[in-house]
């Protein structure tokens, strides 16, 4: 069974409009006019049992609108959504049970009670047996190192604490799939190392199905072989991180260090015919970009075989971060990505159930009105 399989996946939202001005505000009062949001554009995708996966796109692009769906807070508009093989939406007390959650800035933790306590509510309302419940508890706190925190009130913990607490309740009833937004938004480098190693061994150990959404692409690179870029409200990639940064880096830069001065005018002569361009770094040192169509070794070998003096050398490649920032402008991974279909005319337009509005209006207050152009 697959943990996630998504097809045809779309949600609308319906957003009053507000005219401007006394006379505006008058009229908004008598009739209202409303436009369609359209934040997830008929996506279609898969996840294996046990795959730790990245859903990645700039702010505005529908991630937490997907996550929503999946996770059974936001009835779709249309499409089909399957977790562990629930309809999310429809089945919530038994699904809810086999899912954990985190969005890294909201808390399911209770704020003025021990944080111990926070953790035995979870058990009831998991219905998980004691027994079972204080081996994982104690497996968990070991693991993220939470003894002394236990007994102190939410608040009072620093937000690295409250977050590995938060991973703590997430998983308290063992759940198969984790969906996590942004949990390590706003933590040093040392809390956030912490919390990806833990994640990669509970993939391991229980083979936990992760799927994550970050703007820290260093989240995706530790945890990832694949992930999932949304752009607008489609997916514009959906395969492995290696592959996206084969495809899209555009070449590599190749630094040396000489034992004196760095020969830059002959460096540049002895190169000419290859493509490649060289900028100075300190009196000593140089860098050649060698663009993708050209074979590093030829160059490299071509500047070996007639400098003696080098000293070190060191190849770059293109990160994550500027391959992504990359595609993010262009608006599209295209060879080999997964394009979704244009978008087909609206479906269902009315997406707002009570539940679903409720998230809305609860849901904005915390975030700009986003969109990138
Ligand atoms: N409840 C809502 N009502 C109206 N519009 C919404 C609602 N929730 C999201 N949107 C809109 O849908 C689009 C997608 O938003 P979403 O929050 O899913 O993006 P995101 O990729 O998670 O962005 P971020 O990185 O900022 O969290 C945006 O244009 C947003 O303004």
């Amino acid at each position: 069974m697959l943990a996630i399989d998504v097809k045809d996946l779309r949600k609308q939202f319906r957003v009053q409009k507000s005219r401007e001005g006394l006379s505006g505000a008058l009229k908004d009062l008598f009739k209202r006019e409303y436009r369609e949001v359209t934040a997830v554009k008929d996506i279609t995708f898969q996840i294996p049992q046990g795959e730790i996966c990245g859903y990645i796109g700039e702010n505005g692009a529908g991630k937490s609108t997907t996550i929503k769906m999946l996770t059974g807070i936001l009835v779709p508009t249309s499409g089909q959504l399957l977790v562990n093989g629930h309809v999310p939406y429809k089945e919530r007390e038994k699904f809810v049970r086999q899912i954990g959650v985190v969005f890294g800035q909201r808390s399911q933790l209770w704020w003025d009670i021990g944080v111990i306590e926070s953790f035995q509510l979870l058990r009831k309302v998991y219905r998980v047996p004691e027994a079972e419940y204080r081996k994982r508890l104690n497996e968990l706190v070991e693991r993220l190192q939470l003894g002394d925190l236990l007994n102190r009130p939410v608040r009072k913990l620093s937000l690295g604490q409250r977050m590995r607490c938060e991973l703590v309740a997430s998983l308290l009833h063992n759940p198969s799939i984790l969906f996590l937004d942004e949990p390590t938004i706003g933590l040093d480098i040392v809390v956030k190392t912490e919390i990806r190693e833990f994640l990669k061994q509970m993939n391991r150990e229980h083979g936990t199905t992760i799927l994550l959404t970050t703007h820290d692409l260093q989240d995706i690179e530790a945890l990832c072989n694949r992930v999932i870029m949304l752009d607008d409200g489609r997916i514009i990639y959906d395969g492995g991180l290696e592959q996206l940064k084969a495809r899209w880096s555009r070449g590599r830069e190749i630094r040396f260090r000489f034992g004196g001065q760095a020969p830059l005018a002959e460096l540049r002569l002895l190169t000419a015919d290859l493509g490649v361009t060289w900028t100075a770094g300190n009196d000593m040192t140089a860098a050649m970009w060698v663009p993708m169509e050209v074979s590093v070794s030829d160059a490299l070998a071509r500047v070996v075989g007639a400098c003696q003096d080098i000293r070190d050398i060191k190849i770059v490649e293109t990160n994550t971060d500027d391959i992504v920032r990359e595609i993010y402008r262009s608006g599209s991974a295209s060879a080999g990505s997964r394009l979704e279909g244009a978008e087909s005319g609206a479906a269902g337009a009315d997406a707002a159930s009570g539940e679903a509005a409720a998230a809305a209006a609860g849901d904005r207050a915390d975030k700009e009105p986003v969109r990138h152009g």
